[in-house]
Formats: C-alpha cells, structure tokens, sequence
C-alpha cells in the first residue's frame, strides 16, 4: 500500500482494531493508520480480535474475512455480531461481492476491496469513526435527559413509578419481565431499559415468542449450522448472538412452546446455548428482557409454563398499566400522538377521546390519532371528534353523541380534559423551572398571581 500525494481532508482520529492474519498487511496498514493519528491494534486471528474489542474497547474494527485455521469467510461472517456497538469495515478480495453484501446484512458498516486503495480507506475510516461517535453522543444525551419521557408519554402515578423504576433497573444486569395488557407500551419499557443501560451501544433485538413453532424459534434463537435440516444452505448465526452485547427482547414469552423453554433456562442459567445441528456449545453476552400479557403466574399453576424459567426471567417485575386505570393521560396521550404526526387536536377531539373506552390500551388509541391526522384536508390543522370517529370506523357524531352534541355531558368531560391538560401544563411549567414560581408563570405567559390561583385550583400546591 502507498499514500498519495494528494492533499488529505481532515480525518476524525480514533482507536482502530485491524484484523488480519497477513503481517504484511498489518504493518503496512497499521503504519499507514498510524500516520493518519489514529492508534491502531492488531490482531491475527477471532481470538486475539475478540480478546482486543473486550479489553481496549476499539471505536472501529476492520476485518479481514478469511483468517486461519479455516480460513472460510463464513467464519469470519459469523464474527461481526460479536463487535457489537462498533462499526466494522470489512476487507474482502478483489470480486466478492455477494460476500461483502452477506457481510452488510450481517451488520457491517462498509466494505472495502483488497488491494485496498488508499484514500478510501482513509475516508472510510474517518466516516465510520464520527458515525461510532455521533451515536455515542445521542445515546448520552438520551440518557442525560433524566426527566424526559423515555418514550413513555404519561403523567398518571402508575407511568411516573414505572419511569422512575426504569431509571433505577436500566444500569443493572438484572433480568427483567415486563407484565400489562396487550397495547400497554411493554416493548416501549424493554426499549427504555435498553436505552438507558450499559448495553445501550449494543443491539436492541425483538423476538415474537408465539409467532414460530418450536423448532424455527430456536433455530432464530440460537442459530443453525449449514445443512442440519432442508433449506439450512448456509450456518446462520442466532438472536442470541446478534443481540451481544445489548438487549434481547422475549417478547409474548408466555406462548413459547415448552420443549423451547428448557433451551431458553439453560441459556440464562449459564449463558449458553448449542445451535441446531452443533456439537459445540456457544456462549453470549445478552441482557434479557421478556413480556407477555398473559397471567405467568397461573400458567405456572396450571403446568403450562416452567416454574424454575418463570423465577429465571422474573428478576424485577416491571407492570404497565391498561388505559382504563389511567384515563386522566387520554388528553395527553391524544395530543401527543397529533403533535407528532404536525397535527392538533380539537376540544371535541379531546372530549371524544376521553369519553371512549379503548379496550385495545394506547396502541388502538395511537391508530385512530395517527389515522385521523392522515386525513386531515390541505390547510387544516386540528384533529375533530368527527374526524377521529371516521378513522375510528363509527359514524361521524353517531356513536359518540355524547361527545360531540353538545350537551351538559360533553361540555363535562370537555372541562374534564382540558383540565387535565392545564394540570399537566403547569406542572411540566414548574418542574421545568425548578419550582420558581415567577420563572414558571413567565414560561406559561400568565401573571405570578393567576399562576398562584391556577395552582391552587389544580391541586397543585
Ligand atoms: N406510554 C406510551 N407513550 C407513547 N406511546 C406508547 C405508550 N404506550 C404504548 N405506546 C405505543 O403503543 C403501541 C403499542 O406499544 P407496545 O408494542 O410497546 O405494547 P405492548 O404492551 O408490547 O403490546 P403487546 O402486548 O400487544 O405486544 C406502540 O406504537 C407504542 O409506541
């Protein structure tokens, strides 16, 4: 390899990790990383780069596919899951193309053709550096917005507890079971967990414990090797692998068939697991996070659920509660869900919102919000009670007369919401000002003394 002589951009410095078995490539390359500033670490071998990334933390790994003893670029494949959080560029020969597009499906960031040329390479070191940095920075200011909603939009005591709780667990590696109704916002929680914890750099990975029978969910969990049943034409990796180093989310845990559900106890008993038609037993590093809907506990009772995998999983019980326990957040929630989608919503909006019940929990609300801000005409901005009952598949004003007539009922649960909206207003106003009145009232543009009365009247002092 040889430098050009043309005049470099700047490159974002950083700590690279260089995996290749050729010592030529690793002195030339490591040299001409090193005149680029950056600090290079070398390794020969998997082993030595594993043993790298775990103890001196590179922020960029380029690898090499094909290394001994095999040599089979499967190997080296099956390697980038185990970089987790870390970009990795991966070097392969001249015309490997399916190779190198196996490899960004696997995760890789880039790939690079050997002989490798050498402005690219400093490009694209530089360019996957800042994007390992730029994703460090919105993980921490993520995690830095201490009383952010995490997601969770809600102010009813059950959410700020569960926020609260999540704050408090994320750090951990303990396991958590995330219970509530379908719709309730459970993947939301594992996510937050996520977001908020050690392995927040990693992989966030989802699995629908229901959706498979027994022996696909475990050849998605824990992968299989080539040929160990029809249509298995290549060795593929599993969840539990793709989420090291983050979080793996078990999902509808309580539909997994029970011949899975050892598997599942043994891989968090002992960290590991045996891929379909393996013979050698795995290992990784994941948090787990499960949830289900369903009663745990009584299908334990009734033999349907493993005792000792339900105790396993439950290291922390973490509840989301239906909408029906929390309908002073409907207003809220509503006017989110708008917010998002640029739209508003009307006081009849609000009023028809918080007069319904929403058996399907804040999922079913989302998709009539989200529905009706769809139709919202050119020009118009606000969200009706007619629009959300046309998105909500009801006549316009025909299920909900309530709501929208106008009668002494309506204009209560108007007063009701937009209560509730006030409430939550002046309270975000004074938390936000540290509990200066003056500086909450200015924020609110209301006099100190109507914010006073204001917070008298909420029940807010
Ligand atoms: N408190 C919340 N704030 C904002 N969005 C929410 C909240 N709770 C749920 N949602 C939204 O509702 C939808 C359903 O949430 P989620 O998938 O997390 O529910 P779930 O309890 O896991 O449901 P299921 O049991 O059916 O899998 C998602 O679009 C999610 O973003």
């Amino acid at each position: 390899m040889s430098s050009t002589a043309a005049p470099a951009p700047p490159t974002e410095q950083g700590r690279v990790l260089l995996v290749d078995d050729e010592p030529a490539f690793q002195r030339l390359g490591g040299a001409f990383l090193r005149n680029l500033g950056h600090e290079v670490l070398l390794a020969g071998n998997a082993e030595e780069a594993l043993a790298a990334h775990a103890s001196q933390r590179p922020e960029l790994v380029l690898l090499d596919l094909a290394m001994p003893p095999s040599m089979d670029p499967e190997q080296g494949l099956a390697l980038i899951a185990r970089f987790a959080g870390v970009p990795v560029v991966v070097l392969t020969g001249h015309a490997e193309h399916a190779l190198a597009l196996r490899a960004a499906e696997l995760g890789a960031w880039d790939f690079l053709a050997k002989p490798i040329d050498p402005d690219l390479l400093r490009f694209v070191v530089s360019r996957a550096l800042r994007k390992h940095r730029l994703d460090a920075e919105v993980i921490r200011l993520r995690q830095q917005q201490g009383d952010e909603s995490m997601g969770l939009v809600g102010q009813a005591p059950s959410v700020q507890s569960l926020r609260a709780m999540i704050r408090r667990v994320a750090p951990t590696r303990v396991n958590v079971l995330v219970l509530g109704p379908t719709g309730t916002g459970k993947e939301l929680v594992a996510r937050a967990l996520h977001d908020h914890g050690t392995q927040a750099t990693g992989p966030f990975v989802p699995v629908h414990c229901g959706a498979l029978s027994a022996e696909l969910l475990e050849s998605e969990l824990f992968g299989h090797l080539k040929g160990s049943f029809t249509g298995a034409y290549r060795d593929q990796p599993g969840l539990v692998e793709v989420a090291r180093g983050g979080t793996l989310f078990l999902d509808e845990v309580g539909e997994m068939p029970p011949p899975m559900q050892v598997k599942l106890l043994r891989f968090l008993q002992e960290g590991q697991y045996m891929p379909v038609g393996g013979r050698v037993t795995l290992s990784s590093d994941v948090r787990v996070v499960a949830a289900t809907h369903r009663d745990l506990e009584a299908m334990v009772r009734a033999g349907e659920f493993r005792e000792d995998l339900y105790y396993r999983l439950k290291g922390v019980v973490l509840r989301t509660s239906a909408l029906a326990e929390r309908r002073q957040d409907l207003p809220l929630l509503a006017a989110r869900f708008a917010q998002w989608r640029g739209a508003g919503l009307s006081a009849s909006a609000l009023a028809w919102v918080s007069a319904r019940e929403w058996p399907g929990n804040v999922r079913e609300l989302k998709a009539v919000v989200d529905a009706a801000s769809a139709l919202l005409l050119p020009g118009q901005r606000d969200v009706d009670a007619d629009l959300l009952s046309l998105a909500a598949g009801e006549a316009p004003g025909g299920s909900m007369p309530s709501a929208t007539a106008g009668t002494e009922e309506a204009e209560g649960l108007l007063d009701q919401a937009l209560t509730e909206l006030e409430r939550r207003l002046v309270s975000e106003a004074m938390q936000a000002a540290g509990g200066n009145q003056s500086e909450a009232a200015r924020r609110l543009g209301v006099s100190r003394v109507g914010l006073i009365k204001k917070l008298g009247r909420l029940g807010l002092k």
